[in-house]
């Protein structure tokens, strides 16, 4: 397992050469998540679906802040998020950004238009087409905290973490995760999100001093994981068969999680989240990926939230305020529980229709 550290940042005489993400002992384990925050609008048929909060720092904050270990007297996850947005920054009271604020730019928040095909819903693959239509600043190194951690994750989506910015988190923290999504993203004149090869970039040769490199099975062969495998260990997440662990020397598939997937967006960075929040607790890189797969599946599935957006109007004043509890069998009992009931009964069939589904990960050699 590299360590990230340079030479001349190297570690006290006698500390664990090993890898420090460990809830047992050792330094705080503060982390380091950079990478903005963005909007998101969603595109179904022409049409748009919804606008959110996106960027992959969202998703890896509510993931960490929901899983990663703390002390007791620790209110919050311990990890600092450095993340660049506009004037027009729309969602600022947000969980994640209420929590860890980002820095205003002059510029606007980076955008995304997703395009998603109706095939989307179902399909093996999330169908998706992505768009920058606009770019807030990148992040430079002089815009991290000048302290170490014990963890970096690596968690752009417009390119905004610079080569020399994730060499000076190399530099900062013990180990460093890294979504390829940050360093392969390529966008033509319409902003159309397009991949160049890993190794034609600056980012290759900080490779070595990586922990981990996850990418998608569709990133996968920018990355070229055969060679970057002798590098790091690499984490190929494949949907709704899960995922792939390769190092140098063996391999390993980690078994996924059933899930309705209403919306895919958000699952690889609520994989590589889980995944960080699994080493945090001392597991091994293979049992971690199933903390990420669980992640991912739970990102994919809001089913029973759009349901209840569906179904139900949503009333100014909730029932649990203590006051207006009723009992009666409402006009939308019967129709709630036939799409609750759909939802409960896609579940097993996911799983059965899938017979990789449920098994172990199983480990490999080369
Ligand atoms: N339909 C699904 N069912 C169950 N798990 C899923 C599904 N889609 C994604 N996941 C989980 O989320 C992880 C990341 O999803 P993936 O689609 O590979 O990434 P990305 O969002 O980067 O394209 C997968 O490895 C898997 O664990
Ligand atoms: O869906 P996913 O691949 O995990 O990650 C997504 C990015 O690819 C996308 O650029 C961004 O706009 C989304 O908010 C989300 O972060």
């Amino acid at each position: 397992m590299p360590l990230a550290a340079e030479p001349d940042d190297a570690h006290e005489e006698g500390e664990d050469q090993q890898l420090l993400l460990t809830a047992k002992g050792g330094p705080a384990l503060e982390g380091l998540v950079v990478g903005s925050y963005c909007h998101d609008v969603l595109i179904r048929g022409g049409r748009i679906v919804g606008e959110t909060l996106g960027g992959a720092a969202a998703f890896v904050s509510n993931v960490l802040d929901a899983a990663s270990p703390r002390e007791e007297e620790q209110g919050e996850a311990p990890f600092v998020v450095v993340s660049k947005v506009g004037r027009d920054f729309a969602y600022a009271s947000a969980p994640a950004p209420a929590r860890r604020p980002p820095l205003l730019c002059a510029s606007p928040t980076t955008s995304f238009h997703a395009q998603f095909s109706d095939a989307a819903a179902s399909a093996h693959a999330p169908d998706r087409e992505l768009r920058r239509v606009r770019a807030c600043d990148p992040i430079y190194p002089a815009d991290l905290p000048d302290r170490r951690f014990a963890y970096g994750l690596a968690v752009g989506v417009a390119g905004e973490v610079l080569p020399e910015t994730l060499e000076r988190m190399i530099r900062l923290c013990h180990a460093v995760l890294v979504d390829a999504q940050a360093l392969i993203r390529a966008f033509d004149g319409d902003g159309a999100v397009g991949h160049v090869a890993l190794e034609d970039t600056p980012y290759a040769r900080l490779l070595p001093r990586v922990a981990f490199l996850k990418a998608s099975s569709e990133e996968a062969p920018y990355v070229g994981v055969e060679t970057a495998r002798r590098q790091c260990c690499v984490i190929v997440t494949d949907g709704r068969d899960g995922c792939r662990l390769y190092w140098d020397g063996g391999e390993a598939r980690v078994a996924p999680f059933p899930a309705v997937q209403v919306d895919p967006t958000g699952a690889g960075d609520s994989f590589l989240a889980g995944f960080a929040a699994g080493l945090l607790w001392g597991l091994s890189a293979t049992d971690a990926a199933l903390l990420g797969n669980f992640f991912g599946a739970a990102a994919v599935s809001q089913a029973v939230k759009e349901i209840l957006e569906e179904k139900i109007a949503k009333r100014s004043s909730p029932c649990i305020n203590g006051t207006t509890f009723t009992f009666d069998r409402s006009s939308v009992h019967d129709e709630l529980h036939a799409a609750l009931q759909e939802a409960a009964r896609l579940m097993p069939e996911q799983q059965q229709a899938d017979p990789t589904n449920g098994n172990g990960g199983d480990i490999c050699s080369v």
